[in-house]
C-alpha cells in the first residue's frame, strides 16, 4: 500500500512514519508547510529511521494523487484541506486531528461521500476500549452518579477539552440518552452554583511531556467508579492509524470510526 503522511515532520508525523515503515507500507511521501526547514530533508532522516529516498515536500495535491491512503495528525485548517484533495483523488484519509469545529467536521463528512476516511480523537486500542466502557457504565449508572472527565496532556497542545475526552464525553452522554452538546460543563471559574444534576463535566490540565491521560469518573454518594487510560508513548496512536488505513483500503466511501476498525 502507497501511504503519504502528512505534518510529517510533526510529533506525532515521525511516529507514523515509523509505524507505516513498521508495517511493511511503501512510503510515498511526506508534507509540511510551504517554508518549512525540513521541506527536502529525508523522511527517514526527519522520523529517526535510516534514509528512505523520499523527500519532505509541500506538494500536497503531487502526493495525494501518488498514493492509496494519507495518515493526518496536522491542524483542522490542514485536515480540510487534504479532505478535499484525498477526495479528488480517492485516496483513504485517516484522520487523527482533534480540535475541529463544527464546519470541519460538515466538511469532512462531505468528502467522505468520495472516499473513505477514518476519524477519531484517539487511534490506540485501549482508549477506543474505554470509550465502549464509558458507554456501558453511564447505561448501567443513572443520574445518582456525576460525570466527570479529566485529561493532562503536554504544555503544548493546542486544543482542550481534547478529542479523547469529547469522545468520552459523547460515549457516556450516548449511554444515558442525553445530548452531550446540551449538558457538557467544559469549564468552571468563579461562584458557579452547585453541579447540575445529569451534566457531565469536563477538566482540563497541562504541562510537561505528558502524552495522554484520561479518567472519567462516576461519582456518586458513597461511592465512586473511575475508568482511566494513561499513554505511555505515541507509538499506540500511530499503530492504531496505521491499522486504520489498511482496514480503509479498498472500502466503500463513507466516515468511520476506530470501532468500526476494531469491531468494538
Ligand atoms: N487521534 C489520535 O490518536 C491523536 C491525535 N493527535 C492530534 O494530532 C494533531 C497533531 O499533534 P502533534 O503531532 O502533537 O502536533 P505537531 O504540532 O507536533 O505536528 C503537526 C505537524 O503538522 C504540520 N502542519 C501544520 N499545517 C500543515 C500544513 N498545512 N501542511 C503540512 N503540514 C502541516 C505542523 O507544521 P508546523 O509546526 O510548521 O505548524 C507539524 O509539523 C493534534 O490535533 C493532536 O491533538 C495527537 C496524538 C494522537
Ligand atoms: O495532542 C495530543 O498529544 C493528543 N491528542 C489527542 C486528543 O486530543 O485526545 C489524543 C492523545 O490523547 C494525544
Amino acid at each position: 500500500m502507497k501511504v503519504a503522511v502528512m505534518g510529517v515532520a510533526g510529533r506525532m508525523g515521525q511516529e507514523l512514519v515509523r509505524a507505516a515503515h513498521a508495517a511493511g507500507c511503501g512510503i510515498v511521501g511526506g508534507v509540511e508547510r510551504e517554508g518549512s526547514p525540513v521541506i527536502g530533508s529525508d523522511i527517514g532522516l526527519v522520523s529517526g529511521l535510516p534514509p528512505l529516498g523520499v523527500p519532505v515536500t509541500s506538494d500536497a495535491i503531487d502526493v495525494i494523487s501518488r498514493c492509496d491512503g494519507i495518515l493526518d495528525f496536522t491542524t483542522p485548517k490542514a485536515t480540510v484541506e487534504f479532505a478535499g484533495l484525498a477526495a479528488n483523488a480517492r485516496a483513504v484519509h485517516v484522520i487523527g486531528t482533534t480540535g475541529l469545529s463544527a464546519e470541519d467536521e460538515a466538511q469532512i463528512a462531505a468528502a467522505a461521500r468520495h472516499a473513505p476516511i477514518i476519524k477519531a480523537g484517539n487511534m490506540s486500542l485501549g482508549v477506543n476500549l474505554l470509550v465502549a466502557l464509558a458507554r456501558r457504565v453511564a447505561e448501567a449508572l443513572d443520574e445518582d452518579f456525576d460525570i466527570e472527565i479529566v485529561e493532562m496532556h503536554h504544555r503544548d497542545k493546542v486544543d482542550a477539552p481534547s478529542g479523547t475526552a469529547l469522545m468520552l464525553g459523547a460515549a457516556a452522554a450516548e449511554g444515558r440518552g442525553i445530548d452531550l452538546g446540551k449538558r457538557a460543563v467544559r469549564a468552571r471559574d468563579g461562584h458557579t452554583g452547585p453541579r447540575q444534576r445529569g451534566d457531565i463535566g469536563f477538566a482540563t490540565l497541562r504541562g510537561g511531556s505528558v502524552v495522554g491521560d484520561h479518567r472519567v469518573i462516576f461519582a456518586g454518594a458513597g461511592e465512586r467508579v473511575e475508568l482511566v487510560h494513561v499513554a505511555g508513548d505515541r507509538s499506540i496512536f500511530a499503530r492504531g492509524a496505521v491499522k486504520a488505513l489498511q482496514w480503509g483500503y479498498g472500502k466503500a466511501p463513507g466516515l468511520y470510526s476506530m470501532s468500526d476498525v476494531l469491531g468494538l
